[in-house]
């Protein structure tokens, strides 16, 4: 049977959040999705601009018009902006009496704008006694358990159990809002506490992940799963959305999640990543599993988190340092070997950007040249007999390392804060030119690589692989 799911909640017109996420979910979860509007929000990635709430008869309305009619399998509740739309859905809810219920306890948004009154709190506290799952994140969590919000997981687990028992309900409890390298969820009662693991991925689009997960639990649950097991299914989906976020190019603040990623997947032409049917978006994405590798070694943590030790950072310095003098030396003989002239001026403006730029910020923390380590040696080497193969090669050789490096800085620099201390490094990655640079030499390579043989394109394609490893043993090298 497909669920009938509705969800009650505002809206997000740039569609990451709100009612456009949940109907999103529902769809990626094989429900049946269904709207009623409590507030319109002009809102985007970049934060809230204003709400406005039609008149609390007309939310009346529109669940009469949805339960006169279909049968309703399971609610979500997210945004309600303020008592007299809470207390419309309770009386609502009483008459109807949908078998799940899930509310999201919406109160404030990641960008930090305010979607419920003040004076609305009490009435949602109230509202969690008449639902099957509460999904607080951790601030929601402790204005309904009425404590100072948690900083630690033990903290948080004893404020939802204190929640669940005092509500008799039961409560998913988010791990998003905390630092390290997992974000854990639970499933919690006032008797157990059932945690699922997972991955946190570094990245800025997280808009609307809360949305999502509860809609993906209210049509999980009215699927037959058990909530632990909903969110174990959630999570995993959860994770790869968020994941895929970033290539969908949406917004400049944080982006939206891509609900429809495991789709994309089996469907070519529908992946998110633009580059996918030209050379280098197939070379990026055959990458994935050592980019993900990337992602997870402790070096690129702790040097996005700041927790980094300085002497490892400054290794890794001095080493880069030697790498980037014969990276700039071989861009210069891969402009020495364009043929077409933009693409000779591109690749020694980069040279000169490699020489420069990037050796001034290195020489503020690395005091004299030290010896190429061995994984340092190993990649230049293999740059300079990717050279030897002309250069169609050679620049096939050479883009993963613009790439790599624009990819993660556009990613790890949200992390950056007054006070990090590898924060200017963050910076250089994310500076839009080094971007643009990237971008550049990306659409440089695609044209080569489609006037190439294809033997030529095997080679490249070999070339490239082989530098994102070399990468991966650079960053697991300090
Ligand atoms: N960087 C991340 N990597 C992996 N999972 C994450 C990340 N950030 C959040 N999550 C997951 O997303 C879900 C939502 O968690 P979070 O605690 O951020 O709730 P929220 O604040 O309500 O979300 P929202 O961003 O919609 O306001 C949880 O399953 C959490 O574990
Ligand atoms: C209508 C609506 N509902 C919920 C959220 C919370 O989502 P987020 O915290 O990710 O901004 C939102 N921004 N807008």
């Amino acid at each position: 049977m497909t669920p009938r799911v509705l969800s009650i909640a505002g809206t997000d017109p740039s569609g990451g959040a709100g009612i456009q996420a949940d109907l999103k979910t529902i769809g990626a979860f094989g429900g049946y999705g269904m709207a009623v509007v409590t507030a319109l929000v002009a809102q985007n990635t970049e934060g809230v601009r204003s709400v406005h709430v039609p008149p609390p008869a007309f939310l009346a309305e529109q669940l009469d018009a949805v339960s006169d009619d279909v049968v309703i399998d399971a609610v979500k509740l997210g945004m309600l902006h303020s008592t007299p739309l809470i207390d419309i859905v309770v009386a609502w809810l009483e008459r109807v009496r949908p078998p799940v219920v899930v509310l999201d306890p919406v109160m404030v948004a990641t960008s930090g704008d305010r979607l419920l009154d003040a004076a609305a709190e009490a009435a949602i506290r109230r509202l969690c006694a008449r639902v099957d799952l509460v999904t607080p994140n951790l601030p929601e969590l402790a204005v309904l358990a009425g404590q100072p919000e948690a900083t630690t997981w033990a903290a948080a687990v004893d404020q939802a159990q204190a929640l669940a028992a005092a509500t008799d309900t039961v409560v998913l409890l988010k791990g998003g809002h905390l630092a390290g390298a997992t974000s854990a969820d639970a499933v919690v009662t006032a008797e157990a506490v059932r945690p699922v693991e997972g991955r946190r991925v570094i990245t800025t689009t997280t808009h609307g992940t809360g949305c999502s997960l509860s809609s993906a639990m209210a049509t999980l649950r009215a699927s037959g799963f058990s909530w632990f097991d909903a969110l174990g299914h959630a999570k995993e989906w959860l994770t790869g959305a968020i994941e895929h976020g970033a290539a969908l190019e949406v917004g400049r603040g944080n982006g939206p999640i891509d609900h429809f990623h495991h789709l994309r997947e089996h469907v070519p032409h529908l992946r998110a990543d633009v580059g996918s049917p030209t050379w280098t978006g197939r070379a990026w994405d055959d990458s994935a599993p050592v980019r993900d590798r990337v992602d997870a070694c402790e070096f690129v943590r702790r040097l996005g988190d700041g927790t980094l030790e300085p002497e490892r950072f400054a290794w890794y310095l001095a080493q880069d340092a030697v790498y980037l003098g014969e990276y700039a030396e071989l861009l210069a003989r891969a402009a020495a070997l364009a043929g077409a002239p933009e693409e000779q001026a591109f690749w020694a403006r980069g040279s000169v950007a490699a020489q420069e730029e990037e050796m001034r910020l290195h020489r503020a923390w690395v005091a004299g040249m030290p010896a190429a380590a061995p994984a340092t040696r190993a990649y230049l080497d293999h740059l300079h007999a990717a050279h030897r193969h002309g250069y169609e090669v050679l620049i096939a050789a050479l883009l993963p390392c613009s790439w790599l490096y624009a990819d993660l800085g556009r990613r790890l620099v949200a992390q950056d804060r007054p006070a990090h201390p590898y924060g200017a490094w963050l910076r250089t990655y994310a500076d839009p030119a080094f971007l643009d640079a990237a971008e550049t030499a990306r659409s440089i390579v695609d044209r080569v690589a489609e006037a190439a043989s294809s033997d030529g394109r095997n080679a490249m394609t070999a070339a490239f692989a082989a530098s994102m490893r070399h990468e991966l043993a650079f960053f697991e090298a300090p």
